[in-house]
């Protein structure tokens, strides 16, 4: 969207939101009663054919008056310019420090009037929980019902998913959202279906839920798989390979190949060829995820071994990554690396991306204190425009120029000397951290220079968040990742704006301008003042994995002179072209990962189409009485299939069928064989039908009544469809981790990813057919005296 139209779209916020300022005084006559009653008159009129759009105006002034009444907060004009934004399905940028949890009410109120599928999605359970039970209070008021999707830390209770679909308004995770969309479609019935749809999504940080958690599914697993021993045997051949001749890695270090050589190499040792044929795919696949775990993955960074076991981080936070998984198999794989028992991989279930899932709302809308840089992303892939709503007051805050160094040395103490003078004039100062390992050293050098100080190491969000509000007050030193604490407004102490305000420092910049942003906005909320400063240097993680060759020789002929005594030590590079360099890192870096983004989409986008046709066949199943015609069109499929695939049968081929999908006791009929056509394929299928359909009245004969009978059908199906579909999601899974590295064979991984996954699901379709049959037609039966009936499966 270009400028004058985004101009001309706010334009029309603007003078709407005045509408609903000016109705405030209607309002504000009105007894309490009378405004709660406000709720039962909209939902009469949505009844009477107005839509949402028609009652937004008065619909969002009662909001805002109940917010009044009830919290004490009326939300400003600003606030109703991002809530009209948020109604309309984009995003409403608002700098931190905004309210935007009161701006949600106002969207979340009107929405939920219509009833049930409406979701306020946050990215942690603390969060969740805080806004419900907060802003709970005003939706309740208004009569309608909210529920939090999710349970405080610690919290043993369980939770009742139908209580909580059942409300108008929900607050909760997107992991949670997500497991309970997958768990919902693994149900064998439709009363233990939880969810009502999907109308209407409002994100919070959008832009973290949307971006940066894109790249991770969500995976269920389930039942434990036969364990392989290869995870040992191809890690010790990993580990044997030559890195600069056998190993290639991609300039990011992110990914990771097997050279031409280092295929011949692991060939010789194995004593095979053609270790990249379909014969050797297991051993190459597992040698795969050994070539990751060694390359890839490194300890204290990613994960950490505690106890004998593997514990995954999110490099980002240090937090240990929870519902997350690696790809199949991958952890056995650093587990044999770490030289700890390999645990049991289990199967994929199901799975689905956070892109696939909030695609899946009528309605999407999100907030954020910085979608602005990714604009273009929100709109190709979320259909979402990004709208910047004005801040209540000025900011005043100051973002400074780097300070740049040639080491990373130099630049920590340049920046503790800093955080010191601070520390001295009683000034708080929030230090952002790029790792965990790097708010550790900083938690060191802070204690040795005797700064008393906070170290958010990211144990619980719900104690984060308290320390975090306490970073404004005079004299507080917090060390902390880049993720902790967010959504926790920093409120200055007594005597701290008169220092300046919160400073913030970050050690390194971020992957992306857009965390930079994140992290100064910590800083000179709601006009208060503030100072923001980022210290960096050329060996900077960024730096390293993305600076162009000439820095890496740069660095090293300028650590030389320091080392020397050439170079002063602690100098800064102040010329424009190094200035420069950190920009160009980090475009390069966005860049990358926008293309992993992209990426995951694209693979994700035929199992999407897959998925959905899976999940619409279950709930069919689940929902109709009458289940003769999907029974009839699996018999059809199955014999078809038979038929067109069996090539010069002879009757004991024909037999075999029968014997092995529906009858047990099958005594042929040697006249009516002998006199079958046997090359004819549809004289083959009509022959198999009329003996499907023959033993199919003879499994019914069985059941006394029909809800009986359909209850049996149902089960049979859905455990057939089950069983295929859950193999399938697993081989694909599989099928990722060895495609990806394809790309040596000059293969486009996606367009491999693509074909095989047609072609697996061809395959699940018939093996769908052949046990929805074998079920429904060789399944035995046990009479309980209770009148209940037992069904084993062949
Ligand atoms: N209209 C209002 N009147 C008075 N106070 C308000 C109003 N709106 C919000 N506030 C207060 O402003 C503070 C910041 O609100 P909030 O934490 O929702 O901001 P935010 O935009 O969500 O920040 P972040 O980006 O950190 O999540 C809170 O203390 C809130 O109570």
């Amino acid at each position: 969207m270009n400028n004058f139209r985004e101009n001309f779209r706010l334009r029309k916020y603007n003078k709407i939101a005045q509408q609903i300022i000016d109705l405030a005084p209607k309002y504000q006559q009105m007894s309490d009663h009378e405004l709660q009653g406000q709720t039962v008159i909209f939902k009469q009129r949505l009844q009477d054919g107005e839509t949402l759009d028609d009652l937004m105006v008065e619909a969002y002034a009662v909001a805002r008056e109940a917010d009044n009444r009830v919290l004490g907060l009326e939300p400003y004009f600003v606030q109703v310019v991002g809530a009209i934004i948020l109604h309309d399905g984009n995003i409403a940028e608002m700098k931190t420090g905004e309210g935007k949890t009161l701006t949600a009410t106002m969207p979340m109120y009107l929405n939920g009037l219509l009833g049930v599928g409406n979701f306020l999605i946050t990215a942690n359970p603390y969060l969740a929980v805080r806004d419900a039970t907060e802003m709970g209070v005003v939706y309740r008021w208004l009569g309608l019902t909210i529920e939090a999707g999710v349970l405080p830390e610690g919290s043993d209770d369980e939770i009742n998913k139908d209580q909580v679909y059942a409300a108008d308004i929900v607050y909760t995770t997107n992991s949670s959202l997500g497991f309970d969309y997958l768990i919902d479609n693994l149900a064998s019935t439709k009363s233990s279906q939880h969810m009502q749809g999907f109308r209407y999504a409002l994100i919070d940080e959008v832009d973290s839920i949307l971006l940066d958690m894109a790249q991770t599914p969500l995976i269920i697993s389930g039942a434990p798989k036969v364990q392989s021993n290869l995870f040992e045997s191809t890690d010790r051949i990993v580990k044997m390979l030559d890195r600069d001749v056998d190993v290639k890695l991609s300039d990011d270090t992110k990914k990771a190949w097997f050279t031409e050589t280092g295929i011949q190499t692991m060939e010789s040792y194995f004593g095979i060829t053609g270790l990249l044929s379909p014969k050797w795919k297991e051993l190459y696949r597992h040698l795969v995820l050994a070539l990751k775990a060694n390359y890839l993955y490194i300890r204290n960074k990613a994960y950490v071994v505690a106890d004998g076991e593997v514990l995954l981080l999110d490099e980002a936070n240090g937090r240990a990554l929870e519902g997350t998984q690696l790809e199949s198999g991958l952890h056995q794989a650093i587990e044999a690396k770490e030289g700890v028992k390999v645990s049991t991989q289990s199967r994929a279930m199901a799975s689905v991306t956070y892109q696939n899932l909030f695609r899946m709302f009528k309605k999407l809308s999100g907030m954020s204190g910085t979608a602005k840089t990714d604009v273009k992303e929100f709109r190709q892939i979320y259909n979402l425009n990004v709208y910047t709503v004005p801040t209540h007051k000025p900011t005043i805050r100051q973002d400074h120029p780097d300070k740049m160094f040639v080491t990373n040395k130099e630049k920590i103490y340049a920046s503790v000397d800093q955080i010191k003078q601070a520390y001295d004039q009683k000034r708080p100062v929030l230090i952002e951290t790029g790792s965990v390992s790097m708010s550790n050293l900083y938690s060191r050098l802070m204690l040795r220079e005797g700064i008393v100080h906070n170290l958010l190491n990211a144990r619980s969000e719900a104690k984060e968040a308290r320390i975090v509000e306490e970073a404004g007050q005079p004299g507080a030193i917090t060390v902390a990742t880049s993720m902790a604490g967010r959504g926790t407004d920093i409120k200055l102490g007594p005597g701290v704006k008169e220092k300046g305000g919160l400073l913030v420092v970050g050690t390194e910049r971020m992957e992306s301008e857009r965390i930079d942003n994140q992290l100064r906005g910590r800083a000179g909320r709601q006009g208060d003042p503030g100072d923001s400063i980022f210290y960096v240097s050329l060996e900077d993680k960024i730096v390293v994995q993305h600076g162009p060759k000439w820095v890496k020789r740069f660095r090293k002929t300028m650590d030389a002179e320091i080392q020397s005594g050439k170079r002063t030590f602690g100098k800064r590079l102040v010329k424009h072209r190094f200035k420069r360099i950190i920009h160009h890192v980090q475009v390069s870096a966005e860049a990358a990962s926008r293309s992993e983004r992209f990426q995951t989409l694209e693979y994700d986008e035929i199992f999407r189409v897959q998925r959905d046709t899976i999940y619409q066949f279950r709930d069919q199943m689940m929902q109709n009485d009458d289940l003769q015609p999907f029974i009839d069109k699996i018999f059809t499929d199955l014999v078809e299939d038979f038929a067109a695939t069996h090539h010069d049968l002879t009757t004991e081929d024909i037999t075999d069928f029968i014997y092995n999908t529906m009858n047990y006791n099958y005594v042929p009929n040697r006249y009516r064989l002998a006199n079958l056509d046997r090359d004819d394929p549809s004289a083959v299928s009509n022959f198999l039908m009329q003996e499907l359909q023959h033993c199919f009245k003879q499994q019914r004969a069985k059941f006394t009544d029909d809800a009986q009978f359909l209850y049996y059908e149902r089960l049979t199906i859905l455990k057939a469809i089950d069983n295929a579909w859950i193999e399938h999601v697993d081989n694909l899974q599989q099928l990722k981790a060895v495609v990806t590295n394809r790309s040596t064979a000059q293969r486009n991984p996606v367009y491999e990813y693509q074909k095989e996954s047609k072609m697996s699901f061809e395959k699940m379709k018939q093996t769908f057919w052949q046990n929805a049959t074998k079920y429904l037609l060789l399944s035995t039966l046990k009479y309980q005296p209770n009148g209940k009936i037992d069904v084993e499966f062949p």
